[in-house]
C-alpha cells in the first residue's frame, strides 16, 4: 500500500490540495476520464459540461434518497443470498471476493434493469462479471498496451478501439449487450403500461414514468446506460466491502462491537429498519471508503486553461515556491484521492489506520466539504460525483448487517493481503490473485 501512497504523492497531491482549497477548481477540470476513448456512446460518464447536466439532471431521479429507499428490499434479498452460499459453504476459508461481486451485480440488475440476473442474457451476465475482473486479471504488457493507446491522438484512437486486444474485445462485446439489454428491459416497461400494468420501483422505470425525467430522457438515453451503471456500481462497491470485512477480521473487538449494534437494531424487527441511524456501522462503512477508495486516482483532461491554488506551498524542482499549478487546456490532471484521505496533516498521525472511531470522537478531519459523502473524495465531488453513491451506501449498509449479523469473520493462519492498483483498488491474496479469502462461522 505504501507503494501505492508513494506514487500517488508524487504524481498526484498537488492536484488533490488543490481541490481543497477551492471546490470550484474541480469544475474547471470537468473535462472526460481517460476511458472514455474506449466506451464512447451515451454513458452519462463519458458526455461533457451542458450535453452532461441535462442528461445527469434527468438521471437523477431514479438516484435520489427517496428513490434509494424503495430498493432497499432487493438489497436485502441480495444480501440474504450471499448468506446462503456462506452457510453451506464447506471450505475453511472462503474468498469472499467473487461472493460480493455477483452480489453487487445482482443489485445492479434488478435495482436498476427491474430484471433479476437470472432473467437476464446469460452471455450479458457472463461478460460483465467477466469485465468486473477485468482489471485484476491484466498482464502487465496489455495495461502498458491500453495506457499507451490512451495516448494516441483523438483520430487514431477512434481506430484502435478496434484492435482485438483482450480488453478491447471485452468492452465493444459488453458495450453492445449492455444496451441491447437495456433496449429490451425499456420496451418491456414500455408494453407494461401500455397495457395498463403498475410500473416497478426500479430505476428505469422511475425514469421513464417520473414527470421530471420523462421528457428529457429518450428510450435510448436509458437503455445507453446500462453499459456504464453496471461496470461503475459493480467491483467499486464489491472492492470496497472485500476491504471492509478484511479489516473486521483482523479486529474482533471492533466486530463484536459492530454486531452488538447490528442485532440491537434487527432484534427490534426486520421491517423498515433505518440504517442510517446506526453510527457504528456507517463509521465504519465511512472508513472503509476512506482508506481504500476503490477509484483511487482518476484522471481528467482540463477544458479550458485554469489556475489551481495549493492549501500549501510547494517547492518547485527549479527551487521556486508556488502556491498554485497553472492547468492548460487539455492537459491531464491526475486525482490523488487516496493520498488525500490519508494525509496526516487532515486525518491526523493516525491517517493510515483503519479506525471507525474517529468518525465519531470529534477528530475527523472537518473542512470544506468537497465529496457528496462524509467529507470524502471516494465518490468523487463536481459534475461527475459518482451518481450511485446513495446506492452503494445503502447496498453496503444492507450487506454488513446481513453477514454480520449472522457470521464471525476471522483471518487465515497463512493470511496476505496486499492491495493492487489496475484501474481499481483490489485486494490481492497470497497467489498474487484478486481475493480475500476469510474464515466464515456461522453464529445465530
Ligand atoms: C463504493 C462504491 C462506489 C464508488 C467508490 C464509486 C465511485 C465513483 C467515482 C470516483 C466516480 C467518478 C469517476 C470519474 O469521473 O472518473 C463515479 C461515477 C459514477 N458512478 Fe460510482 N461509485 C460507486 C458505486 C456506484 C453505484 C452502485 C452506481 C450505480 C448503481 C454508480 C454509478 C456511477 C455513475 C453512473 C457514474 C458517472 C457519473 C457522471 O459521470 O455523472 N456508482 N463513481
Amino acid at each position: 500500500m505504501s507503494y501505492i501512497i508513494l506514487f500517488a504523492g508524487l504524481i498526484a497531491t498537488l492536484a488533490l490540495s488543490l481541490i481543497m482549497r477551492r471546490r470550484s477548481a474541480i469544475r474547471d477540470i470537468a473535462g472526460p476520464p481517460s476511458p472514455s476513448w474506449i466506451f464512447g456512446g451515451l454513458g452519462v460518464l463519458f458526455l461533457l459540461q451542458g450535453d452532461h447536466q441535462q442528461l445527469r439532471a434527468a438521471l437523477n431521479v431514479g438516484f435520489t434518497a427517496a428513490a434509494v429507499r424503495q430498493y432497499q428490499p432487493i438489497f436485502e434479498k441480495v444480501a440474504q443470498t450471499i448468506s446462503e452460499k456462506l452457510e453451506y459453504s464447506e471450505v475453511a476459508s472462503v474468498d469472499m471476493c467473487p461472493l460480493l461481486s455477483v452480489a453487487a451485480f445482482d443489485a445492479i440488475s434488478e435495482v436498476v434493469l427491474g430484471c433479476p440476473t437470472g432473467n437476464l442474457d446469460a452471455d450479458f451476465v457472463k461478460i460483465n462479471l467477466e469485465v468486473m475482473h477485468l482489471s485484476s486479471t491484466q498482464s502487465a504488457s496489455q495495461i502498458l498496451a491500453d495506457a499507451l493507446t490512451g495516448l494516441l491522438p483523438k483520430w487514431l484512437r477512434r481506430q484502435a478501439v478496434n484492435l482485438p486486444t483482450k480488453s478491447l474485445k471485452l468492452i465493444r462485446t459488453q458495450t453492445s449487450l449492455a444496451t441491447k439489454e437495456g433496449r429490451r428491459a425499456v420496451r418491456e416497461k414500455i408494453e407494461a403500461k401500455r397495457q395498463g400494468l403498475d410500473p416497478n420501483d426500479d430505476v428505469f422505470s422511475l425514469l421513464l414514468n417520473s414527470e421530471d425525467s420523462r421528457d428529457s430522457l429518450s428510450s435510448e438515453d436509458i437503455a445507453g446506460q446500462t453499459s456504464i451503471i453496471m461496470i461503475a456500481g459493480g467491483e467499486t462497491t464489491a472492492n470496497t466491502l472485500a476491504f471492509g470485512l478484511v479489516e473486521l477480521a483482523r479486529d474482533p473487538e471492533l466486530q463484536d462491537s459492530l454486531r452488538a449494534e447490528i442485532h440491537a437494531v434487527l432484534g427490534t424487527g426486520r421491517h423498515n429498519i433505518a440504517y442510517d441511524n446506526m453510527p457504528l456501522l456507517n463509521a465504519f462503512i465511512k472508513e472503509a471508503l476512506r482508506m481504500f477508495p476503490t477509484v483511487p486516482f482518476p484522471e481528467r483532461v482540463a477544458v479550458q486553461d485554469t489556475i489551481i491554488p495549493l492549501s500549501e506551498e510547494i517547492t518547485l524542482n527549479t527551487g521556486q515556491r508556488t502556491d498554485r499549478i497553472p492547468v492548460r487546456k487539455g492537459q491531464l490532471v491526475l486525482l490523488g484521492i487516496a493520498s488525500y484521505q490519508r494525509l496526516e496533516s487532515l486525518w491526523g498521525d493516525d491517517a493510515d489506520k483503519f479506525r471507525p472511531s474517529r468518525w465519531l470522537d470529534g477528530t475527523v478531519h472537518q473542512g470544506e466539504a468537497i465529496g457528496p459523502y462524509a467529507n470524502l473524495l471516494s465518490f468523487l465531488g463536481g459534475p461527475h460525483t459518482c451518481l450511485g453513491w446513495r446506492f452503494a451506501v445503502m447496498e453496503m449498509q444492507v450487506i454488513l448487517c446481513e453477514l454480520l449479523g449472522k457470521f464471525s469473520f476471522s483471518l487465515p493462519v497463512d493470511h496476505v493481503l496486499r492491495i493492487r492498483f489496475a484501474a481499481t483498488l483490489q485486494p490481492v491474496d497470497a497467489t498474487g490473485n484478486k481475493g480475500t479469502p476469510l474464515c466464515v462461522k456461522r453464529i445465530l
